[in-house]
């Protein structure tokens, strides 16, 4: 099966995005660890397919994981979602609603190349996120190797915990976010993130994505860390995340009000490309 694809990235969080409403497109989670594989296949961290919707939204925004596993959210995605869509002659409009298996979001390019997306309404009860909590807090204590570690939780369709850490470059993101992803009290895995906080307008953040590992960003992870710093009276309402790739904008007015996020998507090439048919295609071992 012969298919085109497009290679983008919001802030280093990079994809394959693939037009399923004009190619007959049907991957499996193998065919998904090859597409994302960096040295068998194209190398992503999360792989997007657009769809025609099933509702009254534009489009159905499908998101697999370079492990495989299909997500409820991406928010760096979703910037890219719409500027592939109006780059490619699906859509004229500006501003987009398309259907997520979490709900609607709303992206809308802007007159500089940035995308705002109208995220939806966080979600803070452990239900929405699944976590294994008695009630609703704005911190939690996570065991670690014996140790009582403080996090957030919160749902931007997808799941984040989000840890406050002194420095984010002293971070042990691949260890620390590698225990807390797979955390026995997250059944369904986690996105981890960690923030500093710069002032109550500037944080710095890395995320341990959810079957990606770290991310140079991630939009929801963004999102997430707003969400809980201001949940816990640490940030105000408008507040630039500095991640690894560049610089997020994220806003919030607080409890059932939607988080927008602001930044770039970048298209980097077109391509196609044929699955194989079988023989060793990832290094996932
Ligand atoms: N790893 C995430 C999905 C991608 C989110 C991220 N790339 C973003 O920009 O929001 C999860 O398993 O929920």
């Amino acid at each position: 099966m012969q298919f085109k694809f497009t290679k983008m990235h919001g802030l280093g969080n990079d994809f394959i995005v693939i037009d399923a409403i004009n190619q007959s497109i049907s991957l499996t989670r193998e065919n998904i660890r090859f597409l994302a594989d960096r040295h068998f296949g194209v190398g992503c961290d999360q792989v997007l397919i657009v769809e025609k919707a099933s509702s009254n939204a534009d489009f159905r925004y499908r998101i697999f994981n370079a492990d495989g596993s299909e997500v409820e959210q991406c928010g760096n995605g979703a910037r890219c979602f719409v500027r592939f869509v109006h780059d490619h002659g699906l859509s004229k409009k500006k501003e987009i609603c398309i259907e997520t298996a979490s709900g609607l979001i709303f992206p809308k390019l802007e007159s500089n190349l940035d995308v705002t997306v109208n995220m939806g309404i966080p979600r803070f009860n452990p239900s929405d996120i699944p976590f294994i909590a008695d009630k609703r807090s704005s911190i939690y204590l996570l065991d670690i190797n014996g140790e009582q570690m403080e996090i957030s939780a919160v749902s931007m369709g997808n799941p984040h915990a989000v840890m406050i850490v002194p420095s984010i470059e002293d971070a042990s993101v691949g260890t620390m976010g590698a225990q807390i992803e797979s955390h026995p009290r997250f059944p369904q895995r986690v996105n981890a993130g960690f923030m500093q906080i710069i002032d109550r307008h500037h944080i710095k953040l890395r995320v341990y994505e959810r079957g990606a590992g770290e991310t140079f960003a991630c939009g929801t992870g963004a999102c997430a860390a707003v969400v809980c710093g201001i949940e816990r009276g640490l940030l105000a309402s408008d507040v630039t995340v500095s991640t690894r790739g560049g610089d997020l904008r994220i806003q919030w007015n607080g409890e059932k009000q939607p988080v927008l996020m602001t930044g770039p998507a970048t298209t980097v090439f077109e391509g196609t490309i044929g699955l194989p048919s079988g023989e060793h295609t990832s290094t996932s071992l």
